[in-house]
């Protein structure tokens, strides 16, 4: 069976591939962008088939989707980091409104059996009052960033072109993930790669954070691509999903469990730059509906997470500063 990734050079992207790839019964296609890294594919590249392809560009998704004619699309590829929806809201609606609406399109055009895997995000709930949680698909969406409001037209555009077109659009509204390879912007991955900083000597023993308050329900990305794989082998085309893992911590939380695993003495200092116009308080997703109906369940303990990101941090480092000295 032909599975297509977009964004498979990122996060989610490539942990799915490699868990598709350790199924073994599937091949697996995957966009990228000229300007995208490989770092995150190249151990596993020599097998799968990269497609450079520029989502935004009509007639380049029509092509690409009536070539390959995938029985699965999980659409990964997106402007993801929050606060750059507000420095760059047009840019956000572009990369992840416009850009699914030309695969949907190609899909319909080329009239082929496709499943579609559509990456919403627990973002869209937003402003969600204490007697709502945790928080179940039926909650109103109250978005609090421009990338919020882009998730929720991707999220009723994947419901819409079900209703209207019947193609076979499953929805899963992610919450917060995080893992190896996580992208340094978000808090988890930043505040590892700071702690691993400051371990090697690389920065002054202060770690930079913006709001701490903030709750998030945390799974590990690879647990979520599992999810992905399920979603299209046994969710219900036309639904949405929340894929979470039923605990909420506060970022300071999640802060003290990675210093948990260093002997570094660390300062920890708010840096005002990093607080947002608005930030969405608090994230607890109720998952039942999905797992009752693919059988998914979170495997991987939260600590387990913390440590392996901060490690990914620890290699990635070390590796950088072997290449330098080679150099
Ligand atoms: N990025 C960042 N966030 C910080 C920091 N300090 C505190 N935070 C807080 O940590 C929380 C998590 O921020 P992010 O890791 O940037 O993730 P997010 O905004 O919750 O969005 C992530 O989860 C969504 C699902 O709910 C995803 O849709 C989205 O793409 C992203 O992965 C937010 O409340 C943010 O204000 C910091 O230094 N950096």
């Amino acid at each position: 069976m032909k599975v297509l990734i977009t964004g498979i050079t990122g996060f989610a992207g490539s942990h799915l591939a490699e868990y598709l790839l350790s199924r073994g019964d599937v091949e697996i296609y995957g966009t990228y962008r000229a300007r995208s890294r490989m770092d995150h594919i190249a151990h596993i590249a020599d097998q799968l088939h990269l497609v450079e392809c520029e989502l935004q560009d009509p007639a380049a998704v029509a092509q690409m989707i009536a070539r390959i004619k995938p029985a699965h699309i999980y659409h990964l590829a997106a402007q993801s980091f929050v606060p750059a929806s507000w420095t760059s809201p047009a840019d956000t609606m572009m990369n992840n409104i416009v850009s699914q609406l030309h695969i949907f399109e190609a899909v319909r055009a080329a009239d082929i059996p496709c499943k579609i895997q559509v990456a919403c995000s627990s973002e869209e709930y937003g402003l969600v009052y204490p007697d709502e949680l945790p928080v179940r698909e039926t909650n109103p969406l109250r978005p609090q960033s421009p990338y919020a409001v882009s998730k929720i037209a991707q999220d009723f555009l994947g419901y819409q072109y079900y209703q209207s077109y019947g193609l076979s659009i499953v929805r899963t509204r992610t919450f917060n993930h995080t893992g190896p390879r996580r992208g340094e912007r978000f808090a988890t991955s930043n505040f590892a790669k700071q702690i691993a900083q400051i371990e090697l000597g690389l920065q002054p023993p202060h770690v930079h954070v913006g709001n701490l308050q903030a709750r998030r329900d945390f799974t590990d990305v690879r647990d979520v691509v599992k999810a992905y794989w399920l979603a299209l082998e046994r969710g219900v085309p036309g639904s949405v999903y929340n894929i979470s893992s039923g605990n909420t911590r506060t970022i300071e939380e999640v802060l003290h469990t990675l210093l948990s695993f260093t002997s570094a003495p660390v300062q920890i200092l708010v840096d005002p730059k990093r607080l947002r116009p608005s930030d969405v308080e608090v994230l607890l997703g109720d998952a039942s509906a999905f797992c009752t109906q693919t059988g998914w369940q979170p495997e991987i303990p939260f600590h387990q997470t913390m440590h392996d990101l901060l490690q990914y941090w620890r290699d990635t480092l070390q590796a950088q500063a072997g290449e330098k000295e080679g150099s």
